[in-house]
């Protein structure tokens, strides 16, 4: 049975999925969290140089680390039964997957921001453009896909997804699932599984 280390900040964004699926997969795992904070004077700044490129989350498999959090997912699904059928299917979990990073990384570009004004300002475009353009296609693209984000059946974009649109429900401070009907199903379904069910009971409470 290998070991897994997961390493990431004390947040969900781009870790959570890993720990959904590791959940999914009923895989008992060290949740190695760090204080998030992007300031220079931070803890993590001290420990970033020790971690290949820089940045989290990275996982350990038998003290092998990997990295890069939609290959990290990919790998795991592959174990877990939550790829597609076909390179066709992958696919189309890619696309969706390319397009998460997108507004991920619009995210942190704002939290690496040390303007106070033009971080208000970005955060204002964030909420009220940004988050609106990718949650309305998610939300067409689950109501057109039997309920889930590609190939009508659920996969690990699904659960990344589900982890990664919590820190911007929080963020961005509105009840996002509940404005995108079609999500909230598919968090709600998500959430269902027993064994996400049981880790989302035991994980530890974050504001985002
Ligand atoms: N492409 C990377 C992006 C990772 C990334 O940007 N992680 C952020 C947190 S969500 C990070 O490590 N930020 C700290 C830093 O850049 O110093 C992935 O998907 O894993």
């Amino acid at each position: 049975m290998p070991t897994y280390k997961l390493t990431y900040f004390d947040i969900k964004g781009l870790g959570e999925g890993i720990r959904l699926i590791l959940s999914y997969m009923g895989k008992d795992f060290e949740d190695n969290r760090i204080a998030f904070a992007t300031d220079p004077t931070s803890p993590w700044h001290k420990l970033k140089s020790e971690f290949k490129y820089g940045r989290l989350p990275v996982l350990e498999i038998d003290g092998q680390p990997i990295y890069q959090s939609s290959a990290i997912c990919r790998y795991l699904a592959n174990e877990a039964g939550l790829l597609g059928a076909n390179a066709w299917e992958n696919l189309q979990i890619d696309i969706i997957a390319g397009s998460v990073k997108d507004l991920a990384a619009e995210l942190m570009a704002i939290f690496r921001d040390r303007n106070a004004d033009t971080k208000v300002e970005k955060m204002k475009v964030f909420k009220e453009k940004t988050v609106p353009f990718y949650l309305s296609i998610y939300d067409k693209t689950v109501k057109d896909n039997n309920g889930y984000l590609a190939n009508g059946k659920l996969s690990w974009v699904d659960l990344w997804f589900v982890g990664c649109a919590e820190t911007v429900e929080a963020v961005v401070e509105e009840p996002i699932f509940d404005k995108y009907t079609n999500l909230k199903a598919l968090k709600d379904k998500v959430y269902a599984l027993p064994n996400i069910k049981k880790w989302i009971d035991k994980r530890p409470k974050y504001r985002f």
